[in-house]
């Protein structure tokens, strides 16, 4: 059961697109960090910004990755008056990061925010970067590549499969 409702529309992503957008990213991202340029390390918030990270540390000859796992839930009693919460479940390195000076933290999207607003204050002077972005969550990241309305349900590609449809004219 997915939170998916109540998005309207739906925006589904291939391997192929995934990679490219994350590629676009990398180089969005070169030359940026604060020490001429360079990017001391790439975290990544999994799971999902797990496949984007690995693109960003390749294209830029980054070999220092780790991870911190943020897992979102809904608090609070009935529907209407749920939260989106986000709590820690592993964190990354502590003596690499600092207070996140030089380090590029990659995630797959931003929605409302609350992922990247909760490791943002464990590590204030990382960049946050994502390849997609709600206009909601656009306020906490630093870099993003392509922009969604926010009553839209990005589908990654490890979220589906390739299956059959019926032609759209249907046998009589
Ligand atoms: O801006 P927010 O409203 O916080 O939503 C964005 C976060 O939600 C998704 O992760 P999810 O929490 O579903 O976990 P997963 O990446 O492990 O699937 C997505 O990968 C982002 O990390
Ligand atoms: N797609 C997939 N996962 C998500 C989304 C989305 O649009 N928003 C928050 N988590
Ligand atoms: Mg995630």
């Amino acid at each position: 059961m997915t939170d998916r409702l109540p998005h309207e529309k739906g925006f589904h992503i291939s391997w192929d697109q995934i990679h490219r957008d994350s590629r676009a990213l990398a180089w969005r991202l070169d030359g940026r960090g604060p020490d001429d340029g360079a990017w001391k390390a790439v975290v990544a918030i999994t799971r999902g910004g797990m496949a984007p990270a690995m693109i960003v540390a390749r294209e830029l000859d980054i070999r220092t990755v780790d991870t911190i796992s943020v897992m979102s839930y809904h608090s609070g009693g009935g529907k209407a008056d749920q939260r989106r919460e986000a709590r820690v479940l592993k964190s990354p390195d502590t003596a690499m990061m600092g207070d996140g000076t030089g380090v590029l933290i990659v995630d797959d999207l931003v929605d409302s925010g609350k992922t990247l607003e909760l490791v943002r204050d464990l590590y204030p002077q990382a960049h946050f970067a994502t390849v997609y972005a709600k206009p909601e969550g656009e306020p906490q990241v630093d870099t993003f590549i392509t922009g969604v309305s926010q009553d839209t349900w990005i589908f990654f590609p490890w979220d589906m499969a390739l299956q059959y449809v019926e032609p759209y004219r249907g046998q009589d």
